[in-house]
């Protein structure tokens, strides 16, 4: 088994000393296998800038071990950052430089021979190469900023929250990205309070809150473990069905039934769906519409938050605010 990419170790950090200083990230341990797309997510002030920050070298850890590619940032910090591309939180550009000297710059820093449009137009900004920075909107720096990252295809790729300011086109384009980066055998680790979209590219997620780890697996086991793997069916029906709680509660996989005057609402196993449809029309009403969805990622992360706070007696007050 080939070592992983990425191993974190009782990682934490603290800024500041005494009464004042701020614990940002506390006793954090998790580990990233080669190629994985793994997730930080956590509302703001988690910890994720500062964990990501902690390997590339940017902050020294107070406490812990960190080892990235084998490496450690805090003594190696220059070979780490040889084989991985960041994006870092809030990158500002040079206002009077092109887009392509950026890129240009990151380039010949890596020692690339690749025309530098090249990695602007996996992007979308082939077009704009010859701007000055300083013009581009904010959703174009920030893919600037994403194209530097890209540079020479590197071994990890450290991105803090990929998709600030894109519209739903760039946040695509960083997906698609992220993950032919991924096919190829490139370790992503990113970090987002974006629910929807950590959703869709991650393998792995670590939820984290208050600088410590409140869970870490893949999104369908976290579903499993926090009861949130059901779809929610809602089925509006013609007349108000007698009896209709009873037959749809005894299909099996369902989990709950409620009725509001013409709407049915089932939370069900996929495979129960249909069944628990047909148990509706058995009662002589008929199913005029339905709608189904799943509990979002919003939902399952304070449902992990409130768990640990039952758990641990914090008063932990999820912040996530983002609606999908
Ligand atoms: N340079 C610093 N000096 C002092 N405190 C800091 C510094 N950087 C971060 N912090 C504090 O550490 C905590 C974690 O911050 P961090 O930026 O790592 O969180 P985050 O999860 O990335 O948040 P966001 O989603 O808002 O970017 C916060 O309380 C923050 O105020």
């Amino acid at each position: 088994m080939p070592a992983p990419a990425l191993h974190v170790d009782g990682l934490t950090k603290r800024y500041g000393n005494g009464p004042d200083a701020t614990t940002a990230v506390d006793d954090l341990s998790f580990t990233v296998e080669r190629g994985e797309v793994f997730g930080l997510l956590g509302p703001n002030g988690a910890g994720k800038s500062t964990t990501l920050d902690v390997l590339v070298g940017y902050q020294r850890p107070t406490d812990g071990h960190v080892d990235v590619l084998g490496l450690d940032p805090t003594t190696e910090p220059a070979a780490v950052r040889e084989r991985t591309g960041v994006l870092p939180d809030g990158y500002g550009v040079y206002p009077e430089r092109s887009g392509r000297a950026h890129v240009e710059y990151v380039a010949t820093a890596r020692g690339v021979d690749l025309d530098p449009t090249t990695w602007l137009e996996r992007v979308d900004l082939g077009d704009a190469a010859s701007r000055p920075a300083g013009e581009y909107s904010k959703g174009m720096r920030q893919r600037l900023a994403f194209a530097m990252a890209l540079v020479g295809d590197p071994d990890l790729l450290v991105l803090d929250e990929p998709s600030t300011g894109l519209d739903p086109e760039g946040v695509a384009t960083v997906r698609e990205r992220i993950e032919a980066a991924s096919d190829r055998g490139t370790t992503v680790v990113l970090s987002s309070h974006r629910l929807a979209q950590v959703e869709r590219v991650c393998d792995r997620l670590a939820v984290v809150h208050d600088g410590s780890l409140l869970a870490v697996d893949d999104l369908a086991s976290l579903r499993n473990a926090y009861g949130l793997d059901a779809d929610r069916v809602r089925a509006g029906v013609d007349t108000r069905p007698d009896g209709v709680r009873e037959r749809v509660s005894a299909v099996d996989g369902v989990t709950a039934v409620s009725v509001d005057d013409d709407v049915v609402r089932v939370e069900c196993t996929e495979r129960a769906k249909k069944p628990a449809l047909d148990a509706i029309e058995t009662t002589g009403a008929t199913v005029v519409d339905v709608d189904v969805d799943r509990p979002s990622l919003e939902e399952l992360f304070l449902r992990i938050a409130d768990d640990d706070a039952t758990a641990t007696g914090h008063d932990v007050v999820a912040r996530t605010g983002e609606s999908r």
